[in-house]
């Protein structure tokens, strides 16, 4: 079958910040106060940087690196919802809507429960989807590894996209 005519397209994505200074982390388009900032080109956001891997790979277009390279100075401390949108606008280019996105947060710290609805509601406002379609959930590594050292945070992120032409609609 062409790839053209895939129904159904899974992607995965990865994102890994190191912390450096400052006093707050960007995280699915939030602001969570912390006693760190992330290092990094754009805001940092590595559970919008791991989403956007994700569709990106859904689609076989490569990743955020090759589309937004961190040797442009357009990305300079980027809003990581402008990158997603970008993104979400090349998934609908191929043809796709996203069925659901499910992404786990890695983080000794800092406790992000209480900002779990909040990420979800920012992800699901970005790309035009409803809260139940964008699944966000943290775990630790119990102190282990660089994560449980609180050197950074990763995120892990999986994505189903849906064939424009083949989905049921109501
Ligand atoms: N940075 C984090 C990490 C985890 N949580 C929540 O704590 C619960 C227990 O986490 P485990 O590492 O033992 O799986 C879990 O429900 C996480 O949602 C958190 O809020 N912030
Ligand atoms: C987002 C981009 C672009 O500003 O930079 P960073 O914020 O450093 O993020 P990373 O996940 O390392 O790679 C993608 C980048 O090119």
């Amino acid at each position: 079958m062409p790839a053209s005519l895939l129904p159904f397209r899974i992607g995965h994505g990865v994102d890994v910040h190191r912390f450096g200074e400052g006093d707050h982390l960007m995280l699915g388009g939030v602001r969570v106060p912390h006693t760190s900032g992330f290092i990094a080109h754009s805001d940092g956001d590595v559970v919008l940087h791991a989403i956007s891997d994700a569709l990106l790979g859904a689609c076989a277009l490569g990743d955020i690196g090759h589309h937004f390279p961190d040797t442009d100075v357009r990305w300079k401390g980027a809003d990581s919802r402008q990158l997603l949108a970008h993104v979400a606008t090349l998934v609908d280019q191929q043809g796709y809507m996203i069925g659901n996105i499910d992404a786990t947060v890695i983080a000794q710290a800092p406790k992000l429960a209480p900002h779990i609805a909040a990420m979800r509601q920012s992800i699901a406002d970005t790309l035009a989807l409803d809260i139940a379609q964008v699944s966000v959930k943290a775990t630790t590594s119990e102190r282990l590894g660089f994560t449980g050292r609180e050197e950074g945070i990763a995120t892990e992120a999986a994505v189903i996209l849906l064939a424009k032409d083949t989905a049921v609609r109501d």
